[in-house]
């Protein structure tokens, strides 16, 4: 395995409990450097749970974490020096400038004076730098909060639901940003969220996390091939019991709906065009043939109920 492979953020086998509550379990996360990793899943999946353990803040009750290849539990304090995060919403001080809140923190951390005018720059906030923070949209705070994520150049950002409560325009402008900070900056990011539509549009991979497991793990074009995978032909007819028993081997993996449809799963169009044409050789009417394709939204939540049967 050469180090390109190597991933920049591992978690292994990692438990979490509150009190006697389990909360995560046997979770392996594999962040790719120069990745955006969406980490996705419904409220109360573990997402924060995860970022905060991430972080140092939680303690694991079993497995490892380990950082740009290094083991946290044994090189907390560096490796977390590499890590920038944004938790929920940023703390502020309402009553100072944009600029000033990231000076604050810029003089506590001993950061070079320069980077408070890069980070304000690197996140769009130049012009608005000067004005109180109370008087900033919500946008405009997260952005903030995370220009001071941004002021010791982390290699990895850690995200946890960023765009919650932005209004459209908002939820552009931390997209761009985070698609800037990958594509121009080489930043790996983990950013969470309970919405596939806003994380598709960003992530390079996906994990979904559902009742503390991770239930899919991968690049998003293979989260877009389970999608397709998922396709299935939708024929309309009279009697579809009836072209089962005339058609057994056909219609073996079809299942009746409604008394006048099948559900095949999706194959390809000439297997589309044979069933069609059995149907019609067997003396059966066909009122309607189409392809029905789930959307990543649905894909996503299958995803999720699937494994609240288990
Ligand atoms: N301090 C706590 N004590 C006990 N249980 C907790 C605590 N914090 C969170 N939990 C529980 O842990 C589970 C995971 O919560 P977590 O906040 O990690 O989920 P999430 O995926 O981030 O969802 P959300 O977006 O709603 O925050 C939930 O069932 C929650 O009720």
């Amino acid at each position: 395995m050469n180090s390109a492979s190597l991933p920049l953020l591992e978690t292994r086998g990692l438990d979490f409990r509150f009190g006697s509550r389990p909360i995560l379990h046997e979770v392996n996360l594999r962040v790719e450097p120069g990745s955006i990793y969406g980490f996705l899943g419904p409220n109360g999946a573990g997402k924060s749970t995860t970022m905060r353990l991430l972080l140092g803040l939680l303690r694991p009750a079993a497995g490892s974490i380990h950082l740009f290849g290094h083991d946290m539990a044994r090189h907390r304090v560096a490796l977390l020096n590499r890590v920038g995060a944004l938790i929920e919403n940023p703390s502020l001080y309402d009553h100072l400038s944009g600029r000033e809140n990231v000076e604050a923190t810029r003089r506590l951390w001993g950061v070079p004076a320069h980077r408070t005018a890069e980070v304000l720059a690197l996140v769009g906030l130049t012009d608005n730098a000067h004005r109180a923070a109370r008087e900033y949209s919500l946008g405009m705070r997260q952005r903030l909060g995370l220009a001071i994520a941004l002021l010791s150049d982390p290699d990895l950002l850690l995200l946890d639901e960023p765009t919650n409560g932005l209004d459209p325009s908002g939820i552009i402008e931390m997209r761009e940003l985070l698609t800037r900070l990958r594509q121009e900056h080489g930043k790996t990011i983990v950013v969470s969220s309970h919405l596939i539509n806003e994380i598709e549009k960003v992530a390079t991979h996906v994990g979904v996390i559902q009742q503390g497991r991770l239930v899919f793990q991968g690049s998003l074009p293979d989260l877009q091939r389970l999608q397709t995978g998922r396709a299935r032909l939708v024929l309309e007819t009279e009697d579809a019991d009836r072209c089962r028993n005339l058609l057994p081997r056909l219609l073996a993996g079809a299942t009746v709906p409604a008394a006048g449809t099948l559900w095949l799963p999706w194959l390809n169009k000439e297997h589309s065009a044979e069933v069609a044409a059995a149907l019609i050789a067997a003396g059966q009417p066909l009122y309607g043939l189409r392809l029905e394709q789930p959307s990543l939204e649905d894909t996503f939540l299958h995803l999720t109920e699937v494994k609240e049967l288990v």
